[in-house]
């Protein structure tokens, strides 16, 4: 599992070990350098006569720059510092000079253009123009470099290593305003932050090492990523005296006539991430049972819902079963997922144990009809603020679905998993991640009722394990949605043998 903090979590946790004179600045530019060394010695097979370019920032995030140049200085490195800010961290500038490295200067945007050659020659460059102090995009002449340097072609870039986080990311949201330098490696200073995990800013860190500095972080993480070995426990395992009521049943309403698939498929994810047993209620009853022949059609008691995928909007018939299960699970306290072509079937506020799972579109629709002003664009720019609005709005568990899907619940319980390949961008992948939801919430359903920050935790775990099974399908290839539900089982034992 992996935490995130922000900004002021981590200045605060700084503190103390600064009033003790704890040298964090010299830690941090330690660790940089020797990350940075690591990345010229598999790119050029050594350290020594690289070259490395700086691109310095007005505050601390220039200083720890300067202070690793210094010390890859020392070790034979070309260092090239550029100051872009009239005010310059000091003690990093001394000691860069006393190591004999060059110090440029760009000022204004004639003299960064002059540098662009220099720039593109190095072998390395170090982000190092905002950390956790910046406000919105990168401004003034760094950001020219950084619009230089973005256009060059990819194979005749530098690699880039940011300093603590991809300068012009809004640090605490995720967000990014202007040209941002994507970076091949973020080496972070204390603890993670949640720009390194949220859309769409993370993509511009690139791989991602957390450096200990002997921080003290309390309090609940601002966003949380599952990994691997937390699947097991939050899995439904069966017991030795299990039997297919204990494991959960599952009551699907999905599909219609016009789209069958939509049902197949969530019933696929459900089976392959291992419900009890599922009854289906809708007019693709055939085409489940033929894919799925055990599978119960019709009405029963079931410990959870997943609602909603493939009903098309003029389909009066389907839309009147799910609202009369999404009732009927509001009353009991029933787990429901609420998918496409549900989501408009919710009540003003619902529980936690109420799990939506929009696209950016269907989140956006949600909101406008909430009163709130927002496009699909909106939403894709800040996935997270706009999950966290949906939460605050309606009290369900939000899960907004992309390449790094977000989940919002109560008590700032906030997950960013990133675990499918690109490929998973594909129809009816979101019937099977609302199958394995399913299955997750039916086999815990009573627990999910009662600890209102579990069903977050299950629904990224859930889309932890949907996109392992898009890997394990077919590594490194297109996928179709039949293919990751029918790589759901491999999945999920292989993560609970980790
Ligand atoms: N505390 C510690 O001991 C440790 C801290 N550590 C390091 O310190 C970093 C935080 O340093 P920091 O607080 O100095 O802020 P930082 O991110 O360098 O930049 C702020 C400066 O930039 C400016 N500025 C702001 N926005 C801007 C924009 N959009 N475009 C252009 N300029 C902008 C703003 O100036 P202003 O515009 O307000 O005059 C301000 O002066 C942290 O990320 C980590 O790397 C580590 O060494 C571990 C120990
Ligand atoms: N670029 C991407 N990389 C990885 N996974 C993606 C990407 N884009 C979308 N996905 C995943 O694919 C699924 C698509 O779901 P959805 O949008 O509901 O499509 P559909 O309605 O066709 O099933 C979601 O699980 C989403 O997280
Ligand atoms: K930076």
């Amino acid at each position: 599992m992996l935490h995130s903090w922000d900004a002021a979590a981590v200045r605060a946790a700084e503190q103390p070990l600064l009033a003790a004179g704890v040298p964090l600045m010299g830690r941090a530019a330690f660790a940089l350098a020797t990350h940075v060394a690591r990345v010229l010695r598999d790119a050029r097979g050594r350290v020594g006569g690289s070259r490395v370019a700086l691109l310095v920032g007005s505050g601390n995030n220039g200083g720890d720059t300067l202070h690793a140049g210094a010390l890859l200085a020392r070790r034979g490195v070309q260092v090239t510092a550029v100051l872009t800010a009239a005010r310059t961290h000091a003690g990093g500038l001394e000691a860069l000079r006393a190591a004999h490295g060059r110090v440029v200067t760009a000022l204004d945007d004639a003299a960064a253009e002059a540098l662009a050659g220099d720039l593109a020659r190095a072998d390395v460059v170090l982000d190092g123009l905002l950390g956790i102090g910046g406000r919105g995009g990168v401004r003034g002449p760094g950001a020219r470099l950084v619009a230089q340097l973005a256009a060059l072609d990819a194979g005749a870039r530098p690699l880039v290593v940011a300093v603590d986080v991809p300068s012009g990311v809004g640090v605490d949201d995720g967000t990014r305003t202007g040209d941002v330098l994507d970076a091949d490696l973020t080496v972070t200073f204390g603890a993670c932050k949640p720009a390194l995990l949220l859309p769409p800013a993370a993509a511009a860190a690139g791989r991602v090492e957390v450096v200990d500095l002997g921080l003290h972080l309390t309090g609940r993480p601002a966003v949380v990523r599952l990994a691997a070995a937390d699947v097991a426990g939050l899995w439904p395992v069966p017991g030795r005296d299990a039997h297919k009521y204990v494991r959960g049943v599952l009551g699907v309403v999905a599909g219609s006539a016009r789209y069958p698939g939509a049902a197949v498929l969530q019933v696929s994810g459900a089976i392959g991430a291992g419900v009890g047993m599922v009854r289906y209620q809708g007019a693709a009853g055939p085409q489940v049972l033929a894919a799925h022949p055990e599978v119960v059609v019709g009405e029963g008691r079931v410990q959870a819902w997943v609602l909603g995928s493939g009903v098309a909007p003029d389909d009066d018939e389907q839309r009147a079963r799910a609202r009369d299960a999404l009732e009927h699970a509001l009353a009991h306290g029933e787990p429901a997922v609420v998918d496409a072509g549900a989501l408009d079937l919710l009540p003003d506020r619902v529980p936690p144990h109420v799990v939506l799972t929009p696209h950016a579109g269907e989140l956006a629709a949600l909101l406008r009809d909430r009163g709130a002003d927002v496009t699909r664009a909106d939403v894709e720019a800040a996935p997270w603020a706009h999950a966290r609005r949906a939460h605050e709005l309606t009290g369900a568990t939000v899960l907004l679905k992309g390449g790094t899907t977000v989940v919002v619940g109560p008590h700032g319980a906030s997950y960013a998993q990133a675990d499918g390949p690109p490929w998973l961008a594909t129809a009816g992948a979101g019937d099977v991640l609302g199958g394995v939801l399913g299955a997750l919430l039916a086999g815990r359903a009573s627990q999910a009722a009662a600890e209102p920050t579990l069903p977050a935790a299950l629904a990224a775990a859930a889309a932890l394990v949907h996109g392992r099974a898009a890997h394990h399908a077919n590594p490194g290839g297109p996928v179709s949605a039949g293919g990751v539900a029918a790589a759901l089982p491999g999945a999920v034992a292989g993560l609970l043998r980790a």
